[in-house]
């Protein structure tokens, strides 16, 4: 899989938009383990939530090519707009939507690929929601609890909005309790497997991909 250029970003778009680091690298590397199966679904709606600078989207949107339809989504006013440029720039088409999470969609059982590298870092709960001294871009990571407040909002929904054939690919690190995760989604009708783990500087990364039992 090809990493799109994000050459085109300025100064001021990396300071608001979280910048592609080792979690980011991990998670294209593991969309590009499972290409295979991702063509053999032969996905008709992607999603990435917390698109970022939208490296991700506009990779998996390269590979896979136009038989699929791209929506990104991000809280980040900024992070939609650099999203929008990165794919237009990489002769990719991705529909962006700022918005928290999946509220705003109606996309019943409709999504086949589901990308999530959610904020997961341990933070206090207040976080979330931004802090002063780094305003929304503390969203990229402040997680919460346990670093799971964000993702922990988005597992209910699964259900409802990913097709029968679809997967859900989520980053997390181990201080986000994969073992408990992978039990939460086994009640809601889910097989959890780890496709990529690495230990980058003091932080484990996992990739975990969840299919319909
Ligand atoms: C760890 S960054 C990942 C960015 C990009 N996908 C990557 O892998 O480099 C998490 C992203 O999620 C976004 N985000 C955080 N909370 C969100 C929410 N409630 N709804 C939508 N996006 C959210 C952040 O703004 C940020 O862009």
């Amino acid at each position: 899989m090809d990493t799109p250029s994000l050459s085109h970003l300025s100064k001021i778009e990396y300071d608001h938009v979280y910048e592609p680091a080792e979690d980011t690298f991990l998670l294209i590397d593991a969309l590009e383990e499972d290409l295979a199966l991702l063509q053999n679904i032969k996905p008709t709606v992607c999603v990435e939530v917390g698109s970022g600078s939208g490296i991700v989207i506009t990779a998996v949107a390269k590979a896979l090519g136009r038989t699929s339809f791209y929506i990104a989504v991000d809280i980040n006013q900024v992070a939609c707009k650099v999203t929008q440029k990165t794919a237009q720039l990489n002769g990719t088409d991705v529909e962006v939507v700022a918005m928290d999470l999946m509220s705003g969609f109606h996309l019943d059982n409709k999504i086949d690929v589901l990308i999530f590298n959610p904020p997961y870092v341990v933070t206090p709960s207040e976080e979330i929601l931004g802090n002063k001294m780094y305003g929304d871009l503390t969203r990229a990571w402040a997680g919460g609890e346990r670093g799971r407040e964000v993702m922990d909002q988005l597992f209910p929904k699964i259900p409802d909005i990913l097709s029968r054939c679809g997967v859900f690919y989520l980053v997390v690190i181990s201080e986000n309790c994969p073992e408990d995760i992978k039990h939460l989604m086994n009640d809601l009708g889910f097989i959890m497997h780890v496709v990529k783990e690495r230990k980058v500087r003091g932080e484990y990364l996992l990739v975990l991909k969840f299919t319909r039992k």
